[in-house]
């Protein structure tokens, strides 16, 4: 059984929503699995820390949990544009990761989630490629064949799933942004499949 690890930030919960759709995708693929991990908040007062383990939902990611995996599906909420720094700061922790090549020629693929429309879905899932195309990872979107993609009234795009959750946040995922987040998690399973397969 392969693992993909469905790596997320959520504050407000659209993102795990989201996370939930993409390890649905991943676990109809035989032979492949999803291990749901999330990162603790970071706070400027350094002496404020969090519990070793959440009090709910998915546990921390650890560096092997990096290790493990044969592709990765990454998820931030929109924050100014950019993914949220729990999520920046994670991965400005994964220098001994970066050392060991351990990510290279593995598959990626990226989600988000904004308030408004056009309030920088686009440009936080491009933001969040860029540390794993840096790991040597293989960037995965969705192509225009997932009929969903030309359909949507919400979130969905070339470049990952997202999600539109409104100006309060409590919008739910509409039905073509869960097909499309499943579907991103199908196909991060199935290629992570062929490739380890031709190992
Ligand atoms: C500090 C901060 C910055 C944000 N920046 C944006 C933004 O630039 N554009 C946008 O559309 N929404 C923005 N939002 C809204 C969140 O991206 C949105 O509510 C998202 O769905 C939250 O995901 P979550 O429920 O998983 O925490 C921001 C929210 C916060 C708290």
């Amino acid at each position: 059984m392969q693992k993909i690890l469905v790596l997320y930030y959520s504050h407000k919960g659209a993102v795990e929503a989201l996370a939930r759709a993409v390890a649905h995708g991943i676990d109809s693929v035989s032979g492949a699995e999803s291990v749901l991990r999330t990162v603790p908040r970071v706070s400027a007062v350094c002496e404020a820390t969090e519990p070793a383990i959440p009090t709910s939902g998915a546990p921390y990611v650890t560096l092997q949990d990096l290790t493990e995996c044969a592709g990765l599906a990454l998820g931030s909420p929109v924050r100014f544009g950019n993914m949220a720094a729990p999520m920046k700061y994670f991965w400005d922790g994964t220098i001994a990761t970066w050392l060991s090549g351990e990510l290279i020629g593995k598959p990626a693929a990226v989600f988000t989630s904004s308030g408004s429309m056009h309030g920088g879905n686009e440009s936080t899932l491009l933001s969040m490629m860029l540390p794993l195309f840096h790991h040597g990872m293989l960037l995965m979107g969705l192509p225009y064949s997932e009929v969903a993609l030309a359909e949507t009234q919400s979130g969905g795009t070339p470049y990952g799933a997202s999600h539109i959750a409104g100006s309060n946040g409590s919008q739910p995922l509409t039905a073509d942004e869960i097909v499309l987040a499943k579907q991103m998690g199908k196909r991060l399973a199935e290629t992570a499949l062929q490739l380890f397969q031709q190992r």
